[in-house]
């Protein structure tokens, strides 16, 4: 069985709360409550612990606020690597309006110090030996440059471990340049990347295959509800989920398919095979609220509704 880990440097609080619609300036009455430990490795690792494997989680946590945090590693059973930093891990609300339109804002944690940095370097490099994969994701915190991340990043992968990388921005720039084993970019992320619009899945697939050249073994591009595409050394598929009728949050979908593909991957499920379960595991994600799978026989019907297509290959 692959030992898993995931990283998540920035970790966050998610608030999320739906409303009809935001009125600026106006007060505002959320109708419902949610305030969950998250950031994208955290949610990688919950979905995978849910489908029943066992994961390690490591980054960064502020020692201020931590309770939620440990208090989920102690009832999930997740191994807790992370290293403690002085300050608070910051609060990201994400308020769902009615038409499943999400506004962000994500506030500032922590700040990571020179030191801070140095110590998690050397642990991860260590703890690196011990992991088959490592999930790196999410952004960069106050501290880390693009540079030190790319750095960072190149030893990891130097280490023998496989690298998924799922992040945006700055950091998934500097993170492209480390040539990880496997990335997850949406659509938009591929549109900064390559740096103009890509109107149609044949524009989306030239821009991937330039992103794969640079020596990316798997690139999957997410597309929301218009499913995903994945270029591999061996064939490019792309995957339809069912159009969820009931969108509550479309917060972790990204996470919940990253989870679904490193879930396939480790237990040597065919590419199809993991692109359709990935795919089963993001659109029910879309349907809740916080992330996770409570129930893994609600997936069978939604799984059974997944249409592959095989492109190249
Ligand atoms: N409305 C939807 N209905 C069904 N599946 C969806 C929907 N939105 C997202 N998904 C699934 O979640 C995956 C990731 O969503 P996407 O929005 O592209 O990622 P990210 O959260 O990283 O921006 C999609 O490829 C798709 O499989
Ligand atoms: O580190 P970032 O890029 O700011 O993202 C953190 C946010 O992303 C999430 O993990 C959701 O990500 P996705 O919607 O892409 O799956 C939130 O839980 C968290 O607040």
């Amino acid at each position: 069985m692959a030992k898993i880990a995931t990283i998540t440097l920035n970790t966050a609080y998610d608030l999320v709360g739906r409303l009809t619609r935001i009125e600026l300036g106006e007060v505002n009455t959320v109708e419902t409550l949610g305030l969950f430990p998250a950031g994208k490795g955290i949610n990688v690792a919950k979905v995978l612990n849910d489908l029943g494997v066992s994961v390690a989680v490591g980054g960064f946590l502020g020692t201020d606020n931590q309770g939620d945090f440990v208090q989920m590693f102690q009832n999930l059973g997740l191994e807790d690597k992370f290293q403690r930093v002085a300050g608070k891990t910051r609060i990201n609300v994400k308020i769902t309006e009615t038409e499943a339109d999400v506004t962000d804002l994500n506030f500032l944690g922590y700040e990571i110090s020179a030191q801070d940095w140095q110590d998690f370097v050397q642990a991860s490099l260590d703890y690196a030996q011990s992991f088959d994969i490592i999930a790196v994701c999410g952004s960069l915190p106050r501290g880390v440059s693009p540079e030190m991340f790319t750095r960072w990043l190149q030893a990891l992968k130097e280490s023998g471990v496989k690298v998924v990388l799922d992040s945006s921005n700055a950091a998934l720039t500097a993170g492209l340049q480390a040539n990880p084993w496997l990335v997850k970019p949406n659509h938009r992320e591929l549109e900064s990347w390559i740096g103009h619009k890509l109107n149609n899945q044949a524009e989306i697939i030239q821009a991937a295959k330039k992103l794969k050249a640079q020596g990316i073994a798997n690139v999957i591009i997410s597309m929301g509800a218009n499913g995903s595409l994945w270029l591999s050394d061996e064939s490019i598929i792309a995957a339809q989920p069912p159009k969820c009728e009931n969108v509550v949050s479309t917060v972790g979908a990204g996470d919940s398919m990253v989870a679904g593909l490193i879930y396939g991957l480790s237990q040597d499920l065919s590419q199809q095979d993991t692109l359709a379960f990935a795919s089963a595991i993001s659109a029910f994600a879309v349907s809740q609220s916080n992330v996770g799978i409570s129930d893994k026989a609600l997936l069978a019907p939604i799984l059974a509704q997944v249409k592959i297509n095989v492109i190249e290959g």
